[in-house]
């Protein structure tokens, strides 16, 4: 049963870092400290409760993100696990989307590593008020003070501490609470689920002061009222300086700091504390907005239980064969055994079960409302980006839009039977992830699966095998073209033909011209509306998108290109939408065999991480890749090589780096945008 809430206690976070920075470990704490779970799963034991598809169990990483719900004090936390590698980045987005905070985990002796740079400018794009946790204290070469100052210079955001350590790697023994100005520690043998807080010892004494003062001082920026008393040597009530904090985090204008070792149980608590007392509830965010369906007028909805319905399908799973579909409701509720309507659809679709996520286990509800993030079963219709709402008050939520596949793979069926499962497999995959993309090769007939990278390809290929019991060989990864025209050219084709006892006839004359990088395709018409009927038109459209979708030269989506339907008619008596839908893909067909075509492959933003003796070795083989070197900044005792390298140079670098580098050189890569091979 689930108990009334208030929206203004439920916090929806997510926490994003990158790839080891201790997400799962941190987020093991925080169940096992909730009470949710009843022993720490370590991640590396292939434990974690979070982790707990076989893939992420083996090879100890976090793929999809589920959403888990707890209770600490007064406040419902609902946490999405979002996975730290690239390949993932859509998972990332989606989390985002649903989101109304989050805590970026940093690791004490890395501090602002490439990934946490791009989910947090991600996160940024969302416009999510977040907070940072320093973990990892107890490292070698630990050092919060720089890792604050990490987050300073490369994510150009506001750090403020709000606790110091107490020492640090193996003399790390706790934090100083800036605020209450309290030292607090934790008791090894219950793992930190007993803490103290009391006075701070005199040695620390000195360095508590000195951040304290930072801190006011930071915050009287932010806040005149902290302002007037901090100048007027008054004192500052801890709840006045908690309110300020909370505010200037929401409208993102400070990042609180905090840090700790989730792996020695250390700084979790507080943490918990920090989620309730700064970030924001779902009625400190703005409204969620949409467009009606019809009239495209845009809507509002405050996160209101009596509101009328707003929930968005932020991720479709298939769990033993079943759909679960993952909602963040906005305004509004849904009961289970309900119905709710679906716009894309535009028909009704009912909810067999609600259910409250606790990563693998579930819990049934009766309903779920404003602010909560549910799994439902039941739909059978609804993908990934619909919105559910009520029939009388219908709306589309805000569409998440999807990076395109750079890398594709030939799969074929290792045995008959194996086939037969092969596109079933794939179509449930599809549904969960919509940045794999499935074609069937005409002339081989192989089936060609395109995704994000490398990662996410073998991850899909590792899935069929070992949930699905589907074996494939699999053939080498193959970089997505895209191809476009580098002039203008002309079609113009006849189509006539008798169909079903009826004539149809149309004569179409198109123009492509080329645009610039990134533009997609483009329609337009200058016929005449006595020649083609404008309700042509649209099927015009639709048939020359299709053709360009199959691409000319390799079979490549054509892309940056303008099409302008310049004249076009039909007999008396023989027009149809058919007649000038096929046309038009004929006419496009001409004027892609009298153009000028290019191939354009995918770019890729590459930072690598290379100890200063391999530098040179480093660089040169980039250059061998026909890479372009952008910039070199030394950190610590490694170098950061920026660069920008065609993706189909790239297969096979990261054993390349190892071996170049005995393993110490690491590296990440980046869709950065299609350019001419
Ligand atoms: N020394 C130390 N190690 C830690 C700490 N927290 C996590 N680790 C270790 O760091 C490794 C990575 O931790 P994870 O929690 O899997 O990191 P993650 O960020 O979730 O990683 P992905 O799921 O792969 O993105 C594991 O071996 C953890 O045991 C910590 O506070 N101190």
């Amino acid at each position: 049963m689930s108990k009334p809430k208030n929206i203004s206690k439920i916090r929806n976070i997510g926490i994003m870092a990158h790839i080891d920075a201790g997400k799962t470990t941190v987020t093991e704490r925080i169940l096992y400290y909730t009470g949710r779970s009843h022993k720490i799963g370590e991640v590396h034991d292939g434990e974690a409760t979070m982790d707990w598809m076989q893939d992420e169990q083996d090879r100890g990483i976090t793929i999809t993100s589920a959403v888990t719900y707890c209770q600490w004090k007064t406040a419902s936390i609902q946490i999405i696990d979002t996975p730290g590698h690239v390949d993932f980045t859509v998972e990332v987005e989606r989390a985002l989307r649903v989101l109304d905070g989050a805590i970026g985990v940093f690791c004490a002796v890395g501090g602002v590593e490439p990934q946490s740079e791009t989910v947090w400018r991600q996160a940024d794009r969302y416009k999510v008020p977040r907070m940072a946790f320093i973990n990892k204290m107890d490292r070698t070469g630990a050092d919060f003070f720089a890792a604050c100052d990490s987050i300073r210079e490369k994510l150009s955001a506001n750090p403020v501490m709000i606790q110091v350590p107490i020492g640090a790697e193996d003399r790390f023994q706790g934090v100083i609470d800036l605020l209450t100005m309290e030292q607090i520690a934790w008791n090894d043998e219950t793992l930190g689920a007993e803490y103290t807080a009391g006075p701070i010892d005199n040695a620390f004494r000195e360095l508590a002061e000195e951040y304290r003062d930072k801190l006011l001082e930071a915050v009287s920026e932010l806040d005149d009222d902290i302002m007037e008393k901090y100048l007027g040597e008054e004192d500052i009530s801890v709840d006045e300086l908690r309110a300020a904090i909370r505010a200037a985090t929401i409208r993102r204008d400070m990042v609180p700091v905090l840090c700790g070792s989730a792996l020695k149980n250390k700084g979790i608590q507080p943490l918990l504390d920090a989620i309730e007392y700064y970030l924001p509830s779902p009625k400190d965010v703005p409204p969620v907005k949409g467009e009606h369906p019809d009239t495209g007028d845009i809507l509002e909805f405050k996160p209101e239980k009596n509101g009328p319905l707003a929930a968005l399908i932020f991720k479709v799973s298939m769990i033993e064969g079943r759909k679960l579909s993952f909602a963040r409701i906005y305004s509004g509720k849904i009961a289970s055994g309900g119905d709710v309507f679906n716009p894309a659809l535009k028909r009704k679709e009912k909810l067999s079960r609600i259910l409250r996520m606790h990563a693998n286990k579930r819990e049934r509800l009766d309903e779920a409302s404003a602010g909560d993030i549910v799994g439902i079963v039941g739909l059978k219709n609804s993908v990934t980006g619909d919105t559910l709402c009520n029939p009388d008050h219908p709306v589309f939520l805000e569409k998440m839009e999807y990076a395109q596949p750079v890398i594709s793979i030939a799969i074929e069926p290792k045995t008959h039977a194996d086939q037969e499962k092969l596109d079933d497999v794939l179509e449930k995959f599809m549904i969960e992830d919509p940045t794999l993309k499935v074609s069937k090769e005409e002339e081989t007939g192989q089936t060609i699966l395109s995704g994000m990278g490398e990662l996410h390809l073998e991850i899909i290929i590792s899935r069929m095998i070992k949930e699905f019991n589907t074996s494939v060989n699999v053939g080498k990864p193959q970089v997505v073209y895209r191809e476009i025209i580098t002039a203008p050219a002309r079609g113009q084709a006849v189509f006539e033909q008798e169909i079903q006892g009826k004539s149809h006839y149309a004569n179409v004359t198109v123009a492509l011209n080329p645009m610039v990088r990134g533009q997609g395709v483009t329609f337009k018409s200058l016929a005449p509306e006595e020649k083609i009927a404008p309700q042509y038109i649209q099927n015009i459209e639709t048939g020359i998108r299709g053709s360009l979708d199959g691409g000319f030269l390799k079979g490549y989506p054509i892309v940056d290109v303008e099409i302008v339907l310049v004249d076009g008619f039909s007999e008396e008596g023989k027009t149809s939408e058919l007649g000038f839908g096929v046309c038009a893909s004929m006419a496009v067909k001409e004027a892609l065999k009298n153009a000028k075509m290019a191939l354009l492959e995918p770019i890729m933003d590459v930072e690598v991480f290379v100890p200063d003796a391999n530098m040179g070795d480093a660089i040169a083989d980039l250059n061998a890749r026909g890479g372009r070197v952008e910039s070199i900044t030394p950190k610590s005792d490694i170098q950061v090589v920026k660069a920008v390298v065609p993706l189909s140079r790239m297969f096979g670098y990261s054993t390349a780096l190892r071996s170049a580098t005995q393993g110490r050189g690491t590296f990440t890569m980046q869709f950065k945008s299609f350019d001419t091979v």
